[in-house]
């Protein structure tokens, strides 16, 4: 099973080697503000699906919110250790 780190670890490679068809590729040149309405958006299907959907929903949400938090701290050249640092 994919952890945290380990997809962080993918998105920096995708980042860095810039794959044909890579969504993490298109959503980085997309921008800083275009990757933060992103993330706005699905903070809000998280919060929908925490009060009116099933678990699963309600996790594969929060993976998705995850993940468009990760893009967004690579394209402010964020590590982990920056944000864990706080934690
Ligand atoms: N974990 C994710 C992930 N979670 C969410 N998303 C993106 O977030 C979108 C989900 O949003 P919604 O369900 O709200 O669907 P949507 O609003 O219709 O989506 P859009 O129209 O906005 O694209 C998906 O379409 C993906 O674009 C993800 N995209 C990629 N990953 C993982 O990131 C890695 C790299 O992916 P690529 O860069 O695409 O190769 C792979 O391991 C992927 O599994």
């Amino acid at each position: 099973m994919k952890t945290f780190d380990d997809l962080f670890a993918e998105l920096q490679h995708k980042a860095q080697t810039r794959p044909d068809g890579s969504g993490t590729v298109a959503e980085l040149d997309s921008g800083v503000h275009a990757i933060g309405k992103k993330i706005v958006e699905e903070a809000a299907e998280v919060w929908m699906a925490a009060e009116y959907q099933s678990e699963d929903e309600a996790a594969e949400e929060i993976s998705q919110l995850l993940y468009h938090l990760q893009v967004m701290m690579l394209a402010r050249g964020l590590t982990l250790e920056d944000v864990y640092k706080h934690l």
